[in-house]
C-alpha cells in the first residue's frame, strides 16, 4: 500500500534535540562568539545588528517577559514591517515556550479584531509605524494588558518600548551566563500561530509546534534541500517576516549564522545595489517579483557574480518567467519551494543538484506526498494530475480552537490536503498545476 506514496530521503543531519528555542539559543550563543559577526542589515539604513547584540537582548528580553508573569500558557503578538528587531521578541518567546502569533502589519482595525479574537494575545509587539492601529484596538479587546513598541527604545504614550520594557522587568542582577531556556515537550507546545484560509475564505490560526519548527531548521541546513552552513554567508531578502515564508526562513537562516539583509520594502534599484554591493549569494523572491525581474531593464548594470542563487516561493512560478530571470542573472539554475501555512515552510524544494524547469522540487526529508484521484480517491502514479496531500512531522498541530475545521483538512492517518492539483514526474519532482 506504499505504492505510489513518495517519501522524503532521511536528512543529511540527524534530528538535534531540544525545543527550538534550545537549538536558537545555541545557535545564537555559538555565532555572538565571533566577535563583529554580523546577523542583520536593513537594507534601506545599512545599518547592522550583531549576533551577540541578538542573543544579549533575547536573553535579557525572555527574563523579562518570564517577569512580567508569560509562561507556556501565554502568548504574544508580533505586528510589524520587517525590521532590525522583528525576531528580538519572537526568539525570546521560543526561549521560554510563550506562544507568538504573527499579524500582518498592513491589516485594518476590522482584520486585527478577527485574528486577536482567535489567538488572545496578552502582550502586543508593534512598531512606531503600527502603533496607532495597535492601539485603538487594544482599547477594544480587555485580554491585552500591554503593548511594547520594539523599534523604539523609551517607548512613548505611556507604553515602553523594547529597552525601558527590559530594564523595568529584568532581573536588576540578571547575569547572562546564568541564563537558561526553559525545556518542554516540542511536540506539544504552541511555538506560532499562523493566518490562513485555508481552503475556505475565513481565516484560522494555524497552530506550529515546537517540533514542526526544528524540523524547518533540519531541512535548512540541509546540503541538499537548504544551504551550506557557512556563517557570514550574505543572504538578501524581501519576504515579509509577519507570513511564514518569511517568518521560517530567516529564523532558519539565523540558526546557520549567515548575514542576512532585510528590505521592508521593494524597490528594484536599491534591491540590486544591494545584491552587488553586500556579494550576495543567495535571494528569496516571490513570482511577482520574479515577473518584474523578467522585464528590468536595469539589471545589465550590476555585477551579480557572487550570486549563487535566486529562490522563489509563496506562490507557484511559471517555467517560461522562471527560465528567462535565470539567463538574465546568468545563473545554473532557479530554485522553488511549496508550502502552505498549514506545512510550516516548504515541503517541496528543488534539490539544489537536480533543478527541472518548471518543477516545484521534490519531497523534503521526513515526509511524505501523495496525488489522489479526486473522483475516486485512488492514489495516482507518475504524470497523472491529482490532488496533492503531505504527511509529516511539519504539518501543523491544527487549527486554532477549530477541531472541525482541522478533521476537514487533515484526515484520521495525518495526511494533509493542499487544496492543490498537481503531478509528479518519473523521477518523482512535483508540478503544479492549479488550486482546487
Ligand atoms: O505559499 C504559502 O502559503 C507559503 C507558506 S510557507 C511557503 C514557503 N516556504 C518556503 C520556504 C523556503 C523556500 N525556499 C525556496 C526554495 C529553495 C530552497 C529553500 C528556500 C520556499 C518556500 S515557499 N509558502
Amino acid at each position: 500500500e506504499h505504492e505510489n506514496i513518495l517519501f522524503g530521503p532521511k536528512p543529511f543531519y540527524p534530528i538535534a534535540d531540544g525545543t527550538a528555542g534550545e537549538q536558537m539559543y545555541d545557535a545564537l550563543k555559538e555565532y555572538a562568539k565571533i566577535a563583529g559577526c554580523i546577523a542583520l542589515t536593513d537594507g534601506h539604513t545599512k545599518e547592522n545588528v550583531l549576533y551577540e547584540d541578538i542573543f544579549k537582548v533575547t536573553c535579557r528580553l525572555a527574563n523579562s517577559l518570564t517577569n512580567y508573569g508569560l509562561d507556556t500558557n501565554s502568548t504574544i503578538a508580533i505586528c510589524s514591517e520587517n525590521n532590525l528587531q522583528f525576531f528580538l521578541p519572537v526568539i525570546a518567546a521560543l526561549y521560554i515556550g510563550v506562544t507568538v502569533t504573527s499579524v500582518n502589519d498592513k491589516y485594518s482595525e476590522r482584520e486585527l479584531l478577527h485574528n486577536f479574537d482567535i489567538t488572545k494575545p496578552s502582550v502586543i509587539f508593534c512598531s512606531v509605524q503600527t502603533f496607532k492601529r495597535i492601539l485603538t484596538v487594544k482599547t477594544k479587546l480587555k485580554y491585552i494588558k500591554t503593548i511594547v513598541i520594539i523599534n523604539h527604545n523609551n517607548g512613548f504614550q505611556g507604553y515602553h518600548g523594547l529597552n525601558s520594557f527590559i530594564s523595568n522587568y529584568c532581573d536588576s542582577d540578571f547575569d547572562i551566563k546564568n541564563f537558561k531556556p526553559n525545556s518542554f515537550d516540542r511536540s506539544n507546545q504552541i511555538a506560532f500561530v499562523m493566518y490562513s484560509s485555508g481552503t475556505t475564505g475565513l481565516a484560522k490560526g494555524v497552530m506550529i509546534s515546537h517540533k514542526n519548527l526544528i524540523l524547518r531548521f533540519s531541512i535548512c541546513k540541509d546540503p541538499t534541500f537548504g544551504n551550506q552552513i557557512n556563517p557570514t554567508t550574505p543572504i538578501l531578502t524581501v519576504i515579509p517576516f509577519q507570513h511564514s515564508f518569511g517568518m521560517f526562513t530567516t529564523l532558519g537562516y539565523l540558526t546557520c549564522g549567515f548575514r542576512i539583509i532585510i528590505m521592508h520594502t521593494f524597490e528594484e534599484r536599491l534591491f540590486l545595489q544591494l545584491l552587488q554591493d553586500y556579494k550576495v549569494e543567495s535571494t528569496l523572491l516571490v513570482p511577482t517579483l520574479m515577473s518584474l525581474f523578467a522585464k528590468s531593464s536595469l539589471i545589465e548594470n550590476y555585477d551579480f557574480s557572487h550570486l549563487k542563487e535566486i529562490a522563489s516561493g509563496g506562490a507557484p512560478l511559471s517555467k517560461e518567467i522562471s527560465e528567462i530571470v535565470r539567463k538574465r542573472f546568468t545563473l545554473d539554475f532557479v530554485r522553488q519551494g511549496y508550502g502552505l501555512t498549514e506545512t510550516t515552510s516548504a515541503i517541496l524544494i528543488t534539490p539544489d543538484t537536480d533543478v527541472r524547469a518548471g518543477s516545484t522540487g521534490k519531497v523534503v526529508p521526513l515526509h511524505a506526498a501523495k496525488v489522489v484521484d479526486i473522483s475516486n480517491g485512488r492514489i495516482l502514479g507518475p504524470n497523472q494530475p491529482g490532488e496533492l496531500y503531505f504527511k509529516g512531522d511539519m504539518i501543523m498541530k491544527g487549527y486554532c480552537n477549530n477541531a472541525e475545521a482541522t478533521s476537514a483538512i487533515i484526515d484520521k492517518d495525518g495526511w494533509l490536503r493542499s487544496g492543490d492539483i498537481a503531478y509528479y514526474d518519473e523521477d518523482a519532482h512535483f508540478y503544479i498545476i492549479d488550486r482546487l
